[in-house]
C-alpha cells in the first residue's frame, strides 16, 4: 500500500456510478497511486461494500472519503473526511463528525484517518449546494483557508474542489505557494493530459473523477501526465 503522503495521481470512483469490469481493471491497473471512494448523493452501505469488494481484486491504495455516516465500513486502507471549510452550515465544517466520532470514536483506528480542509469552488456543484457553501471567494479568501487549514487546524491534506470544472491555475498556484506542511489536493474537471500536468505541477496530488465515467481512455491518459510532472 503506497502512503497516501506520495500520491500524486489518484482516481475518485463514485459508488453512485457504474463502471464496468473492464474499465475498473483499466482504472486500478493504471499506475495511479491510489482510488478514493467517494460521492456527494446517493452512496449508500451497499454501493460502498459492492465497489470496495471489486476494488479490492487489485493491489492499489483504496481509500474512503466519507460522505455520510451510513456508508462507513471497515476494510479501507484509509478514511478521508471532508471537512467543507466555506460551508455555511456547521453540520458539514464539524456536526457529522462530531456525530460520527460518538458512534464510532472508541473503535476506531486514527492512524487510517485522514482530515481534508475542503474549500469548494464550484458554486454548479452537487456539493456545493448539498454543504451550501460560499463559493463567492476572492484568491485572498482562498489563500486563508488554505492558511487556516495548515497553521490553525493542522489538516494534512487541503483540497481545492472544483468538481465538474476546470479550476482557476493562478489560484492554485497561490495556494501552492503558501502551503509547507499540508498537501495540496486538487480535483475538478479535468479532461487531457495537459491540464492534468499543469495541475500536477502546483498541486501535491492531482484527482481525476468524472472523466473516468466519460471517457476512460482519456481518463488512463492523465496518470502518465501527472507521474511525469514534477510539482
Ligand atoms: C468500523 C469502522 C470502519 C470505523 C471507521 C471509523 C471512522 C473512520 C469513522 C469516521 C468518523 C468521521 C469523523 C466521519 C465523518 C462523517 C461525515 C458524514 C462527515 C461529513 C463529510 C462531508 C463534509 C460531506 C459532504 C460531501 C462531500 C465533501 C463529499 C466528498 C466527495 C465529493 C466532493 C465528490 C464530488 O462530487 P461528485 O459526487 O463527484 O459530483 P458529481 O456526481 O456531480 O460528479
Ligand atoms: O469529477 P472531477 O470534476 O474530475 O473532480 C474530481 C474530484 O475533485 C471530485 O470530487
Ligand atoms: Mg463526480
Amino acid at each position: 500500500m503506497l502512503d497516501y503522503q506520495e500520491w500524486r495521481h489518484v482516481f475518485k470512483l463514485d459508488p453512485n456510478k457504474e463502471i464496468s469490469d473492464q474499465d475498473l481493471e483499466a482504472v486500478c491497473e493504471s499506475g495511479t497511486d491510489g482510488i478514493l471512494l467517494g460521492g456527494t448523493d446517493g452512496v449508500t452501505l451497499d454501493k460502498t461494500l459492492q465497489l470496495l469488494a471489486r476494488v479490492r481484486r487489485f493491489s492499489v491504495s483504496c481509500a474512503l472519503e466519507i460522505s455520510n455516516v451510513e456508508s462507513i465500513t471497515p476494510g479501507f486502507d484509509y478514511f478521508f473526511i471532508p471537512s467543507v471549510m466555506n460551508s455555511s452550515k456547521v453540520e458539514w465544517v464539524l456536526g457529522h463528525h462530531h456525530a460520527a466520532i460518538k458512534e464510532f470514536g472508541p473503535i476506531m483506528n486514527w492512524d487510517e484517518v485522514v482530515m481534508e480542509g475542503y474549500c469548494v469552488l464550484n458554486q454548479e456543484a452537487k456539493v456545493a449546494a448539498l454543504t451550501e457553501a460560499n463559493t463567492d471567494l476572492s484568491g485572498e479568501d482562498i489563500v486563508a483557508y488554505a492558511r487556516m487549514a495548515e497553521k490553525l487546524y493542522q489538516f494534512p491534506v487541503f483540497y481545492l474542489e472544483y468538481s465538474g470544472v476546470y479550476g482557476d491555475v493562478s489560484i492554485v498556484e497561490d495556494v501552492s505557494r503558501v502551503l509547507e506542511k499540508t498537501r495540496l489536493f486538487y480535483g475538478g474537471g479535468i479532461q487531457s493530459p495537459a491540464q492534468a500536468r499543469e495541475m500536477a505541477g502546483l498541486a501535491d496530488t492531482v484527482v481525476v473523477g468524472n472523466l473516468i465515467y466519460e471517457d476512460v481512455g482519456a481518463a488512463l491518459a492523465t496518470v502518465e501526465a501527472v507521474k511525469r510532472t514534477q510539482k
